[in-house]
């Protein structure tokens, strides 16, 4: 008895030293696990009850985690995702606990409108760079630039550089293509990369006064360190602290910052022992300056850096996107491809002539229209353009946003929206015409409107007009793609019916994912009893 009494005391007092050894650890375990439960089970209540946001429509999960919206972020499907949502829950929807998405038109032209409705940090630079034009979430600083590199993009400025825009554009393509048709009669083009190539070309040109021949020798260095840039801005967009920390996203893409930054420095410093050149991009940043008391403030090196980064990674991959996308709804459209050609090959009937931005503007109304709708149906930026509810909150749509809320203005949800325009999976040109095309036009938000609005809008019309109606005046052209299923169907969900065979995803811009598959086309020489 005593033996065991004694076996059992000495268990018991064991017992108790294991259970007093533990007890910090093991109580301050207990104590954070029970705060994290209780601090868990407060957000929640307080994101889906509490805050003036719970009102907004939305899932139930969105209002309490962030994480489908960045999963979908991740898998370049957020114009899906954020357009199934409006068309579940209306114009304003909540995204996350923090952000709402709006796709009214009216709303998009309010928020856009003005500086009251500020950038997100998500547009900052990577820590390594400085702000820029796109970038900048300073009211002062925007204007300034706008005011500086306007001229620049100015439709008068354009129009005095547009031999040498259709010297990269029209002129190139139309020698690659010659030469490959005169051996084989016919050219299988990937045209989206064709189209990239082409933008680059016209940047090299405007920007820096460099002609790259990207086109001509069928690549570029600056081709791939813009899609590695592109990823970096797609992880980024998903997880905005990486840009702190840039060195975490891997040394590959961190090393395509530098590789850029390099090439952008070299530019400068050929440009000071070459002096003043051709007025583009690069001098008139040079030359832009500011008195402040008697001091003249000029941008600084790493300013001008950052602008030149930031005019190749805007300037190209928006650009071929409206290319490639307006060819491949044409391609799947041949009625309306058919009255395209004819109506250019009607008002230029010659092969030597080259169509200019004018011609097109003044007499080829249906090219206009083809470009709108495919920008309409196929927004190269369709979101998310993030903005900030003001200091005291902002009552929208019948909601009350408190400040600090992210406002996301989706233009590619307000162009499918059947409030703003009529059937709008519809690929159709004939909305923008006649007298109701004004007015269809006042909605169209492509390039975004207000004080933030793009720079390059006037660059973009001029190539995509110049590019498309003097490739379409001389030659045929036919899809050489077979239909195949999509990789995944909700990668296609985005414009309904259309395009559904080309899978695509979206990287800040939206791109075709396997273009070698989808982005091919058989050019022929137009039929000569046309000519
Ligand atoms: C089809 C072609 C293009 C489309 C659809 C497009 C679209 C847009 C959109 C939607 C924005 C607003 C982004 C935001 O607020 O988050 C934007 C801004 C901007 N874009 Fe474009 N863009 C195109 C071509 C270009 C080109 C060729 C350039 C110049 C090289 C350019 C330069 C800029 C700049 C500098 C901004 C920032 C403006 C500011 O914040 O003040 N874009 N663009």
């Amino acid at each position: 008895m005593n033996g065991a009494g004694g076996n059992s005391t000495r268990l018991m007092f064991d017992d108790d030293d294991d259970f007093n050894n533990s007890t910090p650890l093991t109580s301050i375990m207990y104590s954070l696990a029970t705060l994290t439960i209780v601090l868990l089970l407060f957000k929640i209540i307080y994101e889906r009850w509490v805050t003036p946001l719970s009102q907004v429509p939305g899932k139930y999960l969105h209002s309490i985690s962030s994480l489908p919206m960045r999963y979908n972020m991740l898998r370049g499907t957020l114009p899906q995702f954020l357009l199934s949502l409006h068309r579940q829950y209306g114009p304003v929807v909540r995204i996350a606990p923090q952000r709402v998405s709006v796709a009214d038109v009216e709303m998009l032209r309010h928020i856009l409108g003005s500086h009251v409705y500020r950038k997100t940090p998500s547009y900052d630079m990577p820590s390594v760079l400085e702000a820029n034009t796109f970038s900048t979430r300073s009211a002062e600083l925007s204007s300034e630039r706008r005011r500086q590199m306007g001229p620049g993009f100015s439709h008068k400025h354009l129009l005095e550089m547009e031999d040498r825009i259709n010297e990269c554009g029209v002129l190139r393509l139309r020698e690659v293509l010659d030469q490959e048709i005169k051996k084989d009669g016919v050219v299988r083009m990937q045209y989206n990369r064709v189209f990239s190539l082409i933008a680059l070309d016209v940047i090299g040109i405007l920007g820096f006064g460099k002609r790259f021949e990207a086109l001509r020798s069928g690549g570029h260095e600056l081709v791939g360190m813009l899609v590695r840039i592109r990823m970096f801005n797609y992880v980024t967009m998903a997880f905005p602290w990486f840009k702190k920390l840039p060195m975490l996203v891997g040394r590959r893409l961190l090393g395509t910052l530098y590789r850029l930054i390099d090439f952008a420095l070299q530019a400068i410093e050929q440009r000071r022992k070459e002096g003043k050149g051709m007025v583009d991009l690069l001098q008139m940043m040079m030359d832009v300056g500011r008195t402040e008391g008697d001091r003249r403030m000029t941008m600084s090196d790493p300013q001008m850096v950052s602008e030149t980064i930031l005019h190749l990674i805007a300037g190209v991959d928006t650009t071929s996107a409206g290319l490639t996308w307006t060819l491949a709804l044409l391609l799947e459209h041949r009625e309306i491809m058919d009255r395209l050609v004819s109506e250019i090959r009607t008002v230029f009937p010659d092969l030597q002539t080259v169509v200019s931005f004018e011609d097109c503007r003044l007499r080829l109304p249906y090219l206009t229209a083809v470009i709108n709708e495919s920008l309409r149906i196929m927004s190269p930026t369709p979101g998310m353009l993030p903005r900030l509810a003001p200091a005291g909150g902002v009552r929208l749509g019948g909601y009350f946003l408190p400040a600090g809320t992210w406002i996301c203005c989706s233009i590619g949800a307000v162009h499918l929206n059947p409030a703003t325009f009529a059937l709008p999976g519809v690929f159709d040109p004939e909305r923008f015409l006649g007298e109701k095309g004004a007015a269809t036009k006042h909605n169209l938000l492509a390039f975004s409107t207000g004080v933030r609005a793009c720079l390059g809008r006037n660059l973009a019309l001029v190539e995509m007009h110049v590019v498309l109606a003097n490739l379409l005046k001389n030659y045929d052209l036919r899809s050489a793609i077979c239909p195949s299923k999509p990789e995944s169907s909700s990668a296609n969900e985005y414009c309904g019916e259309v395009l559904s065979c080309i899978s695509r995803r979206y990287m800040m811009t939206i791109n075709p994912s396997n273009p070698d598959r989808d982005c091919q086309v058989l050019v022929y020489p137009r039929k000569p009893e046309e000519i």
